[in-house]
């Protein structure tokens, strides 16, 4: 399991490990009004242009000496006739066309360069030199004065001026490529696959692409709407053939006619607005459908949700701080059937106690934590229940709520201290912004803190840490640094995840020191995620068993342990080593060995 990353990825783009396959996203856009609406618009647009032949009652080309400059309406020409007597209706339909041809010809080259080296750059350290020398001199150039001064070697063909376009909007599309990659390629999975001997092909095309496309799919459409813009304003100055329409050219005959009569300029001017403003849109449509919104409650009072943070008709517990009730969490499978991976979670947390949820790997603990927490994937479905803090539902709260909870009143403490730090900067930068966006303190105040914090968290020489990168210090030193930046804000609970997993047994033992420490401080609630019934035992005063999504047994520690009920919970106390309990068999190797020696 690993923590979210949203905060840590480029805003236009998804995180790497959450971004959806192509088939997902094309699902998702399904669902969003704006995506349907401006992918039909741009349909129709590409359906009139195959009927570009059929529809109209004259060619393109087709000039008449007796129709100058007819008025829309006029028969047989429906637009009217430009100033050479040429139909407006059969220009503008192939002025379409051109469009498409722009669009497809340059966004091909775009992506074909584009994806290309970036997934070779983005792997391969060693070329990425290279990529990057290549593509930044790329950007150097200057774009349209560079078509226009080509105009000899394009000869005016409006389809090899787009392909050198094409080449100079690749670099947009290879830093996308190149930044997932990069990302990509540090994920666990990756260096598993590596190492189970995957070719280098094999992960880019299997584990790397179907990270990138979302992104890339997303970057396509905007790069269409800039390149038709582009060939428009080069034909409007003149830049290419006169005899091929083009909403660039019709707008300049238009406007030069414009007094005799304006329509000539506004139908190829709107049909190019149209176009373009569809080609934002959507490109902005699928943005959104690729970062997602947070999941919301499957059944819930909508207007209370809307309020927020409004109070619910729930009959709360008085005595709890925050109450998970039947909470449901699920994922759409690819046969579209949902399937929950937390069932009916009910979890109630005092004031000041520490609660331990445990069970073995997949058994729902860290998604029923980043429900309570509202940062579950957003493929994530709520199926059903309720989370309340003080009494008020936060389920389904909007971000701006949800936001200002996490920074202030519940925290989190994240498995793999290390991969949660960023190595580009220094440990006390990472924990001053943390403080400044929980507290808004500013910076002068917020390092202080930073250094005071590192300072009670155990942290003997603060100031060396805080000016140090993360591959300076040690496991247990970060993961006391990401203590530090979760109790900033002096939160009401503190939901650590695994918090010692990754560390050796006695710095865990320190650690789970401190939190207790901290716990007596703070007078804070904590929910323990671990899968280790010893560090239950160790700090927790109640405890949940999680079994398959489904909490099977709750209970206060001693008693749960004194007496377990149900045949999970035993098995996993069975399992715990009994230190007091010696092998008296030989380890395998040493009985080899001693075999041999025989
Ligand atoms: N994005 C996702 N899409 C589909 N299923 C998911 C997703 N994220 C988690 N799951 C599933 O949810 C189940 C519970 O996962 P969760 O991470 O909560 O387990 P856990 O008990 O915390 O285990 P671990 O300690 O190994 O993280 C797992 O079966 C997992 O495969």
């Amino acid at each position: 399991m690993s923590a979210p990353q949203a905060s840590e990825t480029p805003k236009e783009l998804a995180s790497p490990t959450s971004a959806p396959g192509r088939k997902s996203l094309f699902r998702r856009a399904l669902r969003s009004k704006q995506a349907i609406i401006t992918g039909s618009i741009i349909l129709l647009y590409v359906v009139l242009g195959l009927l570009a032949n059929v529809i109209p009652d004259h060619t393109f080309w087709e000039a008449r000496l007796d129709s100058l400059n007819l008025p829309f309406g006029s028969e047989t020409y429906p637009l009217g006739t430009d100033q050479f007597g040429r139909d407006i209706l059969a220009r503008l339909l192939h002025s379409i066309n051109t469009a498409f041809v722009s669009a497809l010809i340059g966004v091909s080259i775009a992506l074909l360069l584009g994806v290309t080296f970036g997934l070779i750059g983005g792997y391969f350290d060693r070329v990425r030199t290279v990529t990057e020398w290549a593509f930044t001199l790329i950007m150097t150039f200057p774009g349209i004065l560079l078509l226009i001064l080509l105009m000899p070697v394009t000869k005016g063909d409006y389809r090899f001026t787009m392909a050198i376009f094409g080449v100079l909007l690749s670099p947009g599309i290879y830093r996308i490529v190149r930044n997932q990659t990069i990302a990509v390629s540090r994920e666990l999975y990756v260096d598993a696959a590596r190492v189970s001997g995957l070719t280098n092909f094999r992960i880019l095309s299997r584990h790397v692409l179907s990270v990138v496309r979302g992104p890339v799919v997303v970057a396509t459409a905007f790069l269409a709407g800039s390149a038709i813009n582009v060939q428009s304003g080069l034909a409007f100055l003149g830049v290419g053939s006169k005899v091929i329409p083009s909403f660039g050219s019709m707008i300049g005959d238009g406007f030069r006619n414009l007094y005799v009569d304006p329509w000539q300029y506004v139908w190829p001017a709107l049909a190019l607005g149209v176009l373009n403003a569809c080609f934002v849109l959507f490109g902005n449509a699928l943005r959104d459908v690729l970062q997602g919104k947070p999941p919301k409650p499957a059944k819930q009072d909508v207007q209370a949700l809307a309020a927020g943070f409004e109070a619910s008709d729930h009959e709360p517990d008085t005595s709890a701080l925050l109450e998970v009730r039947d909470l449901g969490i699920g994922y759409e499978g690819t046969d579209g059937v949902v399937r929950e991976v937390v069932r009916g979670v009910s979890l109630t947390i005092r004031d000041g106690e520490t609660v331990g949820l445990v069970g073995e790997s997949g058994s729902g603990k860290t998604q029923t934590a980043f429900g309570i927490l509202g940062v579950l994937p957003t493929e994530a479905q709520i199926t059903r229940g309720s989370i309340l803090l003080d009494g008020k539902e936060i389920l389904g709260a909007s971000e701006g709520v949800l936001k200002k909870l996490r920074g202030g009143t519940i925290a989190y403490v994240p498995q793999e201290p290390m991969s949660n730090l960023d190595p580009v900067y220094t440990v006390g930068s990472q924990l001053v912004e943390g403080i400044i966006a929980s507290t808004g303190k500013g910076r002068a105040g917020a390092r202080e803190q930073a250094l005071a914090l590192l300072d009670r968290v155990g942290i003997p020489d603060a100031k060396r840490v805080f000016d140090s990168y993360p591959h300076q210090i040690s496991g247990g030193m970060a993961q006391r640094v990401l203590i530090a930046g979760a109790i900033a804000s002096r939160p009401r609970v503190l939901i650590a995840d695994e918090p010692t997993t990754a560390l050796d047994v006695t710095v865990q033992a320190e650690i789970l020191d401190l939190l207790r420490d901290l716990q007596s401080e703070f007078g804070m609630s904590i929910i323990l995620v671990t899968h280790n019934f010893g560090v239950v035992a160790d700090i927790c005063e109640r405890l949940a068993v999680m079994q398959k999504g489904e909490i099977v047994e709750a209970g206060i520690t001693k008693d749960v342990f004194a007496n377990p009920q149900h045949p999970y919970t035993r098995m996993l106390l069975d399992s715990i080593l009994d230190e007091t309990t010696v092998r008296s068999d030989p380890p395998s190797g040493a009985l080899a060995t001693a075999t041999k020696e025989a």
